[in-house]
């Protein structure tokens, strides 16, 4: 069977996308795990398939580079409201389901995605680390020297370490660039691997950075891949709503895959 697929990415975070509006395409673990293969197939840290759902724009199905459906993808969720727009779904404001809940977005004159994520209510503290959940469970790390860390070796240590082994963890490392800016690093679950960028990780750093105690926060963050932005209101102590994650999203290229 040929499908046809499109390659995006978001801050280096990339991702193939099937529009499945049609309904007909079930892949396998192994096929996914395939085509993001990046020797043996296209290449990429996550697949999704665009599908419909009545009430929504579409509905967002993801899928980890080793084939396996999984949790919220704040980046991949960027990337195929870009891609829905490029197909001539037109919207001021973009009302989609995943797996996680309801998103909106809204794609800005100079291209930028913006996606609401779910509001976040509690962050475990463990030290000076952190864990949450912006839609996918992150493991928050302030680190120094955050260019020559081996996020490789330290991400995979904590992600596989008793607690996080059998469901596992995405791993961030962060460094503060400033006031309200930060230097973010990704071990990711599912890819296991160091990837460009995290759009849900970014947000949980900006979580737990925030400056201002109460109401509006903007954090700016840099990633290997590129710069993105957090905006939220902080409504308590461990309570965050109107989070969005803001950032490019972009078309890679496109082309057809017999699997
Ligand atoms: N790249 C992501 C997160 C994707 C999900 C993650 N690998 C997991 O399994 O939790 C993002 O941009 O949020």
């Amino acid at each position: 069977m040929n499908i046809t697929f499109y390659k995006y990415q978001g801050t280096g975070n990339d991702f193939i996308i099937i529009d499945n509006r049609a309904g007909g395409i079930n892949l396998t673990t192994a096929q996914v795990k395939k085509m993001c293969d990046r020797r043996f197939g296209i290449g990429a840290d996550g697949l999704m398939l665009l599908n419909t759902k009545a009430g929504y724009d579409f509905e967002m199905q993801y899928y980890n580079a080793d084939g396996n459906e999984s949790t919220m993808c704040g980046n991949g969720g960027r990337c195929l409201v870009k891609f829905a727009y490029h197909q001539g779904l037109r919207k001021s404001t973009y009302s989609f389901i995943a797996i996680d809940g309801t998103h909106q977005a809204t794609i800005d004159d100079n291209g930028w995605v913006n996606l609401k994520m779910q509001d976040v209510h509690g962050i475990r503290k463990l030290y000076t680390d952190s864990e949450l959940n912006t839609g996918s469970p992150h493991y928050i790390k302030p680190v120094t020297d955050l260019r020559r860390y081996d996020v490789y070796k330290e991400g995979k240590t904590i992600r596989n370490s008793n607690g996080y082994k059998e469901k596992g963890i995405n791993v961030n490392f962060v460094e503060e660039d400033g006031d309200d800016n930060l230097f973010v690093r990704t071990y990711e679950r599912g890819v296991e691997n160091e990837t460009l960028s995290c759009g849900t990780g970014v947000t949980a750093a900006a979580l737990v950075y925030a400056h201002n105690e109460a109401g509006f926060n903007r954090i700016d963050i840099t990633t290997l891949g590129g710069k993105l932005a957090v905006e939220f209101d902080k409504t308590g102590e461990e309570n965050f709503e109107n989070i969005w994650l803001c950032g490019p999203a972009e078309f890679v290229f496109k082309g057809t895959i017999e699997i």
